[in-house]
């Protein structure tokens, strides 16, 4: 019986393989992006995201991070242009972050590791649902957005979905505001970063990161990956580290 993944010793990304040999994959993620080693691209769009908080339906603990999900019933909340062409619904958002603020970031730069990492979902409408999407080479495009502690910050949104399969309705949240004022980015094709780990995702990393309070940090670190009633173990370091880029050829949006 094969114990279900997580990011502990016996069952973390160092395991993954075992029971989903992509893992070893020609195009996986996160990966660390060297800022010099990146092609500026004058083709590159603009990043074009529209988001109607209407569409924010709920937020979940999934016992490996919380995410917000969205309706995904018609374009009003979308990303289009930057390095994707059609049109790609915004499915959902999520987290990963450390232990500490030294660690956190899926996504390195220069080996610079950040405090927590973003990541909005959008799936390709040329799909008829976000789960066909999944297996596309071009089906998801994920918006990376690095997270940074200042001191005096205020909060990011009041997150406190504390137990593994907490549910609850979360009205009218506008993912706008996660997004940081300069939208621009590195590209390359890559991977989901947990199981299954399907190499269908367009990465779009933001360059600038957006700033938290350390009490936000406090705050994810106080989830836990356990559910209601197991022993409590609290949810950090949910993060993949960088992958090998196996001749991947990493995009610049800016000179
Ligand atoms: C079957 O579809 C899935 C499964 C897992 C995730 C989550 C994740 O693996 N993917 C990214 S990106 N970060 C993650 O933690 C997913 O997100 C699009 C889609
Ligand atoms: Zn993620």
């Amino acid at each position: 019986m094969s114990h279900a993944w997580g990011y502990a010793a016996n069952n973390g990304p160092d395991k993954w393989c075992d029971n989903f040999p992509i893992a070893n994959g020609p195009r996986q993620s996160p990966i660390d992006i060297l800022p010099g080693a990146a092609s500026y691209d004058s083709g590159l769009k603009p990043l074009n995201l529209k988001y109607d908080p209407a569409t924010c339906l709920d937020i979940l603990n999934n016992g490996h991070s919380f995410q917000v999900s969205f309706s995904d019933d018609n374009d009003s909340s979308s990303l289009k242009d930057g390095p994707i062409s059609g049109t790609y619904r915004l499915k959902q958002f999520h987290f990963h972050w450390g232990a500490s603020d030294d660690k956190g970031s899926e996504h390195t730069v220069a080996g610079t590791k950040y405090p927590a990492e973003l990541h909005l979902v959008h799936w390709n409408t040329k799909y008829a649902s976000f789960g066909e999407a999944a297996s596309q080479p071009d089906g998801l495009a994920v918006v990376g957005v690095f997270l940074k502690v200042n001191l005096n910050q205020q909060q990011v949104a009041h997150f406190s979905y504390h137990f593994q399969g907490k549910q609850t309705t979360f009205p009218n949240f506008d993912p706008a505001t996660l997004l940081p004022g300069c939208l621009d980015y590195w590209t390359y094709d890559g991977s989901l970063t947990t199981p299954p780990l399907l190499e269908s995702v367009t990465w779009i990393v933001c360059k600038e990161p957006i700033s938290v309070s350390s009490e936000q940090m406090g705050k994810f670190r106080s989830l836990l990956f356990s559910a209601e009633g197991e022993s409590e173990c609290c949810m950090m370091d949910n993060y993949r580290p960088p992958q090998p880029l196996k001749g991947r050829a990493v995009r610049a949006s800016f000179q």
